[in-house]
């Protein structure tokens, strides 16, 4: 069932087709695992899902699906029938909710006797800082919560969560070896932060035991896309 492999996936972040057209071009395959969020998806629809995976791409779709139980699940299987690779959900939305998107997504996946995608859950999101996370009024640190999600998780079914590479080390631990660790806030040396908060650099984040690195702005944002990803990858593979 788990298909580890440590791996860069590209953010697309954008509404505009072209640029995704372009970017798909010119990074293809040197990066061929994809990130089809909010802003695209909700500009193209399942279009972009099908046009990715007819170019060869993998995707996976950043809906972090957040609602009850039977609402989350059932959206979750739509994204299964689109041929996604993996589509997460957000674990605030507690166990009840994970364990519908992981039973129905399977239930749906061994009828038509297709792999089902990998069902990731988000803890927090790797913007929040310190300060914005005080102010949300829990009383666990930051790094218990994202564990404790990420426990809950496990006992869903999920595949795995995604996190800052700076909580890795302490989920592993709790989870154990095979749970997938998706990690966005990936910021190389030399880019900008943006409006993430809990970041390391594409080496610390595998040191650290992420298996997924999701990074966009430092590439589509680069003055030369091509360029950033190969240093990116070079990092990553330890030249
Ligand atoms: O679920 C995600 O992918 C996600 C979770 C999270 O905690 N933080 C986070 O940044 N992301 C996504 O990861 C991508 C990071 O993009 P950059 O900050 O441009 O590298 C964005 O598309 C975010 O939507």
């Amino acid at each position: 069932m788990k298909r580890k492999e440590r791996k860069l996936i590209l953010a697309l972040d954008t509404g505009d087709r072209q640029r995704v057209n372009d970017l798909v071009k010119l990074l293809y395959p040197r990066v061929d695992y994809f990130k089809v969020g909010l802003e695209l998806f909700t500009s193209f629809g399942p279009e972009i899902v099908s046009q990715l995976k007819h170019q060869g791409c993998k995707v996976f779709v950043d809906l972090k699906l957040h609602d009850i139980p039977n609402t989350v699940g059932r959206a979750a299987v739509s994204l299964a029938k689109m041929g996604v690779d993996m589509l997460n959900i957000h674990l605030s939305g507690g166990i009840g909710m994970s364990r519908a998107a992981v039973e129905e997504v399977r239930h749906y996946a061994a009828e038509q006797g297709v792999a089902a995608p990998l069902i990731i859950g988000v803890t927090v999101l790797t913007s929040t800082g310190m300060t914005d996370y005080s102010s949300m009024g829990y009383t666990d640190t930051l790094e218990r919560r994202v564990v404790r999600l990420a426990q809950m998780g496990k006992e869903a079914g999920l595949d795995g969560v995604v996190a800052s590479p700076r909580e890795a080390q302490s989920i592993r631990a709790a989870c154990g070896p095979d749970f997938v660790l998706v990690t966005p806030g990936i910021r190389p040396l030399w880019a900008a932060k943006n409006d993430q908060q809990r970041i390391t650099t594409p080496k610390e984040a595998l040191d650290l035991g992420a298996d997924y690195l999701v990074v966009g702005r430092p590439i589509t944002a680069a003055q030369d896309p091509l360029s950033a990803a190969e240093k990116i990858l070079a990092e990553m593979e330890g030249e």
